[in-house]
């Protein structure tokens, strides 16, 4: 029986309930609250049995709620006006415990009879994995044995579609030391001192061998080019090579002598020993058959004044070959030619000797 039947067993007892007197009567009407009241007060036709019956009649009405509650379970709990325990206590909880002996009750009973109506299926469509970890956690949990570890998640996860992890690497087993090796260092093993060094380069193999070692030295060539150390004298200031390259410039310089003819003159070998440098002369020196003065020249000389006249008065060739023979003799004395050197009984010899006088 639903809302309609109680409200009009509820209008029934309101009915039998006014002051009137005549309410005793029975009413012989009334179907099913009788009969389902049948061992109720209200089938007794006293009067003071009405009266109780309307001083409790809404605890009846009560009881006879709850009572339609339970044999419907698809209704929902309702607020009771009796003396049952606080509707505080009643709040269902989210525990699908079959137990009910938390004392809820009729509520833990109704919650009961929603799971019992539960579909399997249902929970296995939980797509979750944690979530089905948490459904089978509540469910596998008793009311006494409190929070357990959830032991059904390894389960669940085992036989779902995630994939194991792969088990670890194997470790290696460590060598033991080889006793011959000795314990192992960063450093390289040694070699010997020939592998240390460095390859031979391509330069290498023109160098002149160590003769230490014992090798012939036949097939190379000699080593006897010696390093001798620079000669050269620091010159006065204005005779670099640059100041006699200004010089020479000039063609009016007078660098072959005071007194010489135009042209070339015809030394001989006596007249070039003549001119020296001494006695207020100018020192003449013969190369490859040519006669040049090189008095204007000596300030400029690298190598020193007294190294240039050691070849005053004579042929400079060898002297000049011997120390400097890349050195280019008439760029730098061409300006100084005096003449050609010739023998000493050319019979014009005299004629241009005798001239100078
Ligand atoms: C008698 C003959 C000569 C002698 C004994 C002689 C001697 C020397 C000496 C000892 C040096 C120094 C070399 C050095 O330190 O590396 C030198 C350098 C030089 N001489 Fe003479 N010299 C003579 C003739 C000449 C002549 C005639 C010229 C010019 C045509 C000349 C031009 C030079 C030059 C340019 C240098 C510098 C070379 C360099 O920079 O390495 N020398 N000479």
């Amino acid at each position: 029986m639903g809302w309609p039947g109680v409200g009009s067993l509820a209008g029934y007892f309101f009915s039998r309930s006014q002051p009137s007197n005549d309410s005793a009567r029975p009413d012989s009407t009334s179907t099913n609250p009788a009969d389902i009241q049948s061992d109720s007060p209200l089938s007794s036709s006293d009067t003071q049995d009405l009266k109780e019956t309307r001083d409790h009649g809404a605890d009846v009405i009560t009881n006879l709620a709850e009572e339609r509650d339970l044999e419907s379970p698809q209704s929902t709990p309702k607020a009771s006006a009796s003396n049952a325990p606080p509707p505080v206590l009643a709040v269902p909880t989210l525990s699908l415990n079959g137990d009910a002996s938390n004392g809820d009750g009729n509520v833990a009973r109704t919650e009961n009879a929603r799971k019992d109506q539960l579909d399997p299926s249902a929970v296995a469509r939980v797509t979750s994995p944690s979530s089905e970890a948490r459904i089978n956690h509540a469910t596998s949990q008793s009311p006494g044995e409190g929070r357990k570890p959830p032991t059904s998640l390894s389960t669940t996860t085992s036989n779902n579609t995630l994939s194991p992890m792969p088990p670890p690497p194997v470790p290696r087993p460590r060598q033991p030391p080889q006793p011959n090796r000795g314990p192992p260092t960063l450093q390289p093993p040694r070699s010997s001192a020939s592998s240390l060094r460095a390859p031979p380069s391509a330069a290498a193999s023109l160098r002149a061998p160590a003769t230490s070692g014992g090798l012939s030295s036949s097939t190379l060539a000699p080593t006897t080019v010696k390093k001798q150390a620079s000669r050269k004298v620091i010159l006065e200031p204005g005779y670099s090579p640059l100041d006699w390259a200004a010089r020479t410039s000039n063609p009016n310089n007078g660098l072959r002598g005071v007194g010489l003819p135009a042209g070339l003159v015809r030394v001989t070998p006596s007249m070039l020993k003549m001119q020296n440098g001494r006695k207020g002369r100018d020192a003449w020196t013969s190369y490859q058959g040519k006669v040049y003065n090189i008095s204007p020249y000596a300030p400029y000389h690298p190598g020193g004044k007294g190294e240039l006249l050691r070849g005053a008065g004579k042929d400079s060739a060898q002297l000049f070959a011997e120390i400097h023979p890349w050195v280019n003799w008439d760029g730098i004395l061409g300006e100084c030619l005096v003449g050609i050197l010739v023998s000493e009984h050319d019979p014009q010899v005299e004629n241009g000797l005798d001239a100078m006088d």
